[in-house]
């Protein structure tokens, strides 16, 4: 933000006034990386209490169909992620080619198996499945990626909790609650509607009490809606898309995007950008994640939290 100060500058005996425009220092940086590492240990130590005391792991099944890059990274992040917590990981690779039926047997499979408390398939799948029958196939006491519509339905009701949050949106919530943002009575803008995060976003910030509107590609005037808002969650997966212009002063900015643009400086021949212009931004925001090391490394620690909440609720209810 640029704000401006009135200043009598002397020339040579003549003062005048002159505005001068004074950029407002950078926002907090809202490290993600850091938070989900302390989040990932305290979930180490609440899985070695649950082996101390009931001699057993929690345990997550992986299911990738496919062989897209970006998918196989976040899996392997995420099986890394699981041996570093001591959760047990029963990872299942199944081929493009694969059909829907052998993809619903293997999530039959492990509904079916006693020592997985949490069933992640990651998304997406090839187009030839249908993503929301294999979603729905998963037991709601496994779904620690909270996508099974009655766990999104629950989300959605007054006075009702879900078993499991999706892991995007919950991690948003903690960092603004590890940051010492207070949501309730704030007005918050989301941008973005997809299943995965802008929706669940919205109704976590509305279950705390905070003030929502979705902003979406339909918006007639999305600019000036999100001016107004204290709290901006974006995630509409468009490169820098909110600009300077369009932050209220001293608003908290959390950006779920993770855009890859061409970058020939780089060894990849690609950066990753946020759906926030952050270089703006920062000079407008009181708070605001980096992209990468903001949302993404909270995506993880989440799932590692569903996956120990629902392996304590099958041996402790
Ligand atoms: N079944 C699911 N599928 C997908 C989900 C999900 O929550 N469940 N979310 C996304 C992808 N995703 C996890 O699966 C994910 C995305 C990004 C990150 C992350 O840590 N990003 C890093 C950058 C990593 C890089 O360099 O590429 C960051 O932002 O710092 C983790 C998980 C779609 N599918």
């Amino acid at each position: 933000m640029f704000a401006g100060v009135a200043v009598a500058v002397g020339v040579g005996g003549f003062v005048a006034n002159k505005v001068i425009k004074k950029k407002s220092p950078p926002a907090d940086i809202i490290d993600g990386k850091a938070i989900a590492a302390t989040i990932r240990l305290e979930i180490k130590e609440a899985v070695n209490a649950m082996q101390a005391k009931y001699k057993k792991a929690p345990g997550l099944a992986v299911v990738i169909v496919g062989e897209r890059k970006d998918s196989q990274t976040y899996v392997r992040m995420k099986r890394k992620a699981c041996a570093e917590a001591g959760i047990v990981s029963f990872d299942k690779d199944m081929p493009a080619s694969s059909t829907q039926e052998e993809v619903l047997q293997a999530v039959k499979d492990f509904n079916a198996n006693p020592n997985v408390h949490g069933i992640l398939v990651q998304l997406p799948l090839p187009k030839h499945i249908d993503e929301q029958t294999i979603l729905e196939a998963i037991s709601l006491s496994k779904d620690v990626d909270g996508f099974h519509p009655l766990n999104i339905g629950a989300l959605a009701m007054k006075g009702r909790d879900p078993l499991f949050v999706p892991c995007t949106p919950k991690g948003c919530i903690e960092l603004l609650d590890r940051s010492n943002v207070e949501i309730k009575g704030k007005i918050a803008a989301v941008v973005g509607r997809s299943n995965i995060v802008g929706m669940p976003a919205a109704m976590l910030l509305q279950k705390r009490d905070a003030t929502v509107t979705i902003v979406h590609s339909r918006t007639p005037g999305a600019e000036s809606i999100v001016k107004k808002a204290d709290i901006i969650i974006a995630a509409a997966g468009s490169a820098e898309m909110v600009k300077g212009s369009w932050v209220k002063s001293g608003a908290v900015v959390i950006d779920v995007g993770t855009n890859s643009v061409d970058d020939a400086t780089k060894k990849t021949g690609y950066r990753l950008v946020g759906d926030c212009a952050f270089e703006e931004v920062k000079f407008v925001a009181s708070k605001i994640t980096p992209v990468p090391g903001g949302v993404g490394p909270m995506t993880i620690a989440m799932l590692l939290k569903n996956c120990l909440e629902g392996a304590q609720r099958m041996y402790a209810p």
